[in-house]
């Protein structure tokens, strides 16, 4: 059974529709880009997935059911922008918030949750920081804080909200690691991700969207000039054979 199956979703702000008719369904245990242009719906997309927004029309199904947070199934990876980073918490209890599914609200964690949630600081490079205040760490480490969050959430998949973005070479790196280590525990990672030069490294499966699925399917046969500009229309420019970028201007 897949782990992710949209069918025909619509999701409209304010009675327009952003995301219109979208279709797909994703391999276990692959990582998978989620890419297209600015205001393409790809954070729409996640936030309707996990139930953060209503949607119109469609269907939405994690393992053949609807998603209900309490399974604990998915793992979400916010984009850094959006956090209230200057809310008084230091990096442990941010993974910490992590493992409440599992603990239950209210309840203290154990030694056992707090072993865990130091672990998975030790994964992204951050145990030495554990009572760092968030809002004292840099962009680059507050972003490593919230991926071993979702690490700390052991989810079966993870949606993953630009996770590279404002991040030196050295997280991107430790981000990369990280997908392939999820991966390697057979967990579907779906990434929204901008840097089309590196898709093909980082992703064996693509969604291109804008608005609707563009196309998707393995990133060998998917990730094709004829479908980014079907994508991004005139925004893309050619640097030279193979490579491409969007054009921003
Ligand atoms: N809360 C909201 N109310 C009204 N419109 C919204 C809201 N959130 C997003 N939109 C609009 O919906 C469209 C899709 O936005 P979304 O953030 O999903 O795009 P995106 O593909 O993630 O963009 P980006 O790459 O810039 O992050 C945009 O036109 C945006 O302006």
């Amino acid at each position: 059974m897949n782990p992710v199956e949209i069918k025909n979703l619509t999701v409209a702000y304010q009675k327009k529709p952003v995301l219109s008719d979208v279709s797909f369904e994703v391999p276990e245990g692959k990582l998978i880009g989620i890419i297209g242009p600015n205001g393409a719906g790809k954070s729409t997309l996640i936030k309707a997935v996990l139930g953060l927004i209503p949607k119109a029309s469609g269907e939405i199904k994690i393992f053949g059911k609807n998603y209900n947070a309490k399974d604990k199934v998915v793992g979400y990876v916010p984009q850094r922008g959006s956090v209230d980073w200057d809310f008084p918490t230091n990096a442990l209890d941010v993974v910490l918030m992590g493992r409440y599914g599992h603990i239950g609200w209210f309840k203290r964690p154990s030694k056992k949750d707090m072993e865990l949630a130091m672990e998975c600081l030790r994964k992204v490079g951050m145990e030495s920081y554990s009572n760092r205040q968030i809002s004292q760490l840099s962009g680059g480490q507050q972003q490593r804080v919230f991926l071993a969050r979702a690490l700390a959430q052991d989810a079966k998949i993870y949606f993953m909200d630009e996770p590279f973005v404002g991040v030196d070479a050295a997280t991107e790196r430790a981000i990369v690691d990280l997908l392939n280590e999820l991966k390697k525990q057979g967990k579907t990672v779906l990434v929204v991700h901008h840097d089309l030069q590196t898709v093909k490294d980082y992703f064996d499966h693509v969604i291109l969207l804008n608005m609707r699925t563009i196309a998707e399917g393995p990133t060998e046969d998917t990730f094709t000039i004829e479908n980014l500009h079907r994508t991004y229309g005139g925004k893309l420019a050619f640097l030279e054979k193979d490579r491409v970028m969007v054009n921003q201007k």
